[in-house]
């Protein structure tokens, strides 16, 4: 699906907490938002799920108003993976991933088998399918993680968000996913705060006190004039064995 943000701008109390952002990010893109705390990437990812009105300009997708949307319609394309979800609900792991399949279920329509294998395919591609019958509390917090991230993929979107979906995982665990995320033929915007993971996307975008300072290719985005400015860290750049840009950091300016 593709994406257009123009010239969007979102306050929250008169605060303004983006400023401007204008950006297209193109069908089956694998789109990086990186930015310091507090910089927006998780107001501009609710703006992108539609949880979050902009205050003026306002985002296409395949050309189409967002904010037009029917809810129904948006859940089916548009899934979104929340910093801090969480749910006090009784769940198990499967009801939890289940809950994915809700936009596609009507009165018409009941659980059928696609919907079983969505679950299944979903539960495999987190390494959870040996977690499916336990509940939600007794989960640790990057299981609980891979869990929201199945019941994401469940969704079969077409727009994917992720909001520092590593956090909470073990390395093994991210590396995995960032490898599921950029296997999947869909739109993905995810933020991040590891900026080496980054350099796995596409093209990243550099927010900064609300406005996005930069956007390209991560190795001509991620230059250490830049990496000084907006993150106030020295670092240098080397190339890996694959010849992939790694970052060093050495300390804070
Ligand atoms: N409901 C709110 N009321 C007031 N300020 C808010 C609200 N939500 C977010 N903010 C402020 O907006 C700014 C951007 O927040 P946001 O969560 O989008 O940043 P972020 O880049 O995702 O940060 P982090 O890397 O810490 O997760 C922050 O200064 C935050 O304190």
């Amino acid at each position: 699906m593709k994406v257009e943000l123009r010239r969007l701008s979102a306050r929250i109390h008169r605060a303004p907490l983006l400023e401007d952002i204008s950006v297209r990010i193109e069908r089956g893109e694998l789109f990086g938002l990186v930015g310091p705390n507090g910089s927006g990437k998780s107001t501009l990812m609710r703006c992108l799920a539609g949880l979050q009105r902009p205050t003026s300009g306002g985002i296409l997708v395949e050309d189409a108003d967002l904010a037009r949307m029917p809810a129904r319609h948006r859940a089916r394309r548009i899934a979104f993976v929340e910093q801090q979800a969480d749910t006090t609900d009784r769940l198990t792991v499967r009801q939890a991933v289940d809950l994915g399949r809700i936009p596609y279920l009507s009165a018409l329509r009941g659980w059928g088998r696609s919907d079983e294998a969505a679950v299944e395919a979903a539960l495999t591609a987190v390494e959870m399918t040996a977690f499916a019958g336990r509940l939600w509390h007794t989960l640790s917090g990057g299981e609980r993680q891979r869990v929201h991230i199945a019941r994401a993929l469940a969704q079969d979107p077409r727009l994917l968000l992720l909001d520092e979906p590593t956090n909470h995982l073990d390395i093994r665990h991210q590396l995995s996913l960032m490898a599921l995320v950029r296997a999947l033929p869909i739109t993905r915007v995810i933020a991040l705060h590891d900026l080496n993971q980054a350099t796995a996307c596409d093209r990243i975008g550099v927010l900064s006190g609300g406005r996005l300072v930069a956007t390209g290719l991560p190795r001509d985005v991620l230059n250490e004039d830049l990496l000084a400015e907006v993150f106030g860290v020295a670092a240098t750049r080397h190339a890996a064995p694959d010849g992939s840009p790694r970052l060093h950091f050495s300390h804070a300016l």
